[in-house]
């Protein structure tokens, strides 16, 4: 089976120095990849190098089995990948309509946004800017939608969230995927993101030390954080 998204031996540099190593990873449909690992780790340059919103020094990133390595972002873009990026970037003085407006593709239908998220159909109306940071995150993922993508690489939705928030923009990534979306999370809550996961990765220090289901990691909280931290006394 073509995996919808399929990297292998991916290198990223900032500022010289390689933060992505040589990762190899998938995304499938109607899936939902956990991406997991301590801050500075490597995630969020390896969605940004996904998205192309910044080179790649090696490897490879294909799309339904098509190389996109040398597209730039618009064109990863057009062919299915979306990238929900971290800080919540909506467009402040447009309404949360407007904001949905934006980039909406061909064919795609608001309504899927309002099912996603009733509760933006009251905030239609409402400038951006006002909304809660909530409903900001559950914007610019409804957003995403109406790009319609096949792949989603979400980073980093839940910072800064209330517990209960977090629960439902879980639940709505949940049923994107449920829908047949591929989606690569990137998330600082490990035990939420796990339960709601189908794979799970988790980098350290550019590379990949998981791949695998993600049950055994919810089981033993002492393997995920050593996974995350490596062994302390060697380091
Ligand atoms: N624009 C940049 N220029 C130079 N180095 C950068 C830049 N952005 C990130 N880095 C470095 O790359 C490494 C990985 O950072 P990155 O933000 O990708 O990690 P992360 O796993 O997403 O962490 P966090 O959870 O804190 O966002 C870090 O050492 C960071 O300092």
């Amino acid at each position: 089976m073509t995996r919808t998204l399929d990297v292998s031996g991916l290198v990223i540099n900032r500022a010289g120095l390689p933060v992505v190593r040589g990762v190899s990873l998938s995304a499938q449909k109607g899936q939902i990849s956990v991406l997991l690992g301590a801050n500075g780790a490597g995630k969020t340059t390896l969605l940004e190098g996904l998205s192309g919103i910044i080179p790649t020094s090696g490897g490879d990133i294909a799309l339904n089995g098509r190389s996109v390595t040398a597209a730039r972002a618009g064109e990863r873009a057009r062919a299915g990948l979306s990238h929900v990026e971290q800080g919540r970037t909506v467009f402040r003085q447009l309404s949360t309509e407007e904001n949905l407006l934006v980039g909406m593709a061909p064919g795609a239908d608001l309504a899927d946004a309002y099912d996603l998220f009733p509760e933006l159909l009251n905030r239609r109306g409402v400038r951006a800017g006002l909304l809660s940071g909530g409903e900001q995150q559950m914007l610019v993922i409804a957003r995403s939608l109406l790009t319609r993508p096949e792949v989603i690489l979400i980073d980093e939705m839940s910072a800064g969230l209330a517990p209960v928030v977090v629960q439902r923009l879980m639940a709505a990534v949940r049923r994107l995927a449920d829908a047949g979306l591929a989606i690569l999370l990137v998330e600082q809550f490990a035990a939420l993101a796990l339960r709601i996961a189908d794979h799970a990765y988790v980098m350290r220090r550019g590379e990949l030390v998981h791949d695998g289901p993600p049950q055994p990691l919810l089981a033993d909280p002492d393997r995920l954080h050593h996974l995350y931290l490596g062994d302390v006394q060697a380091a």
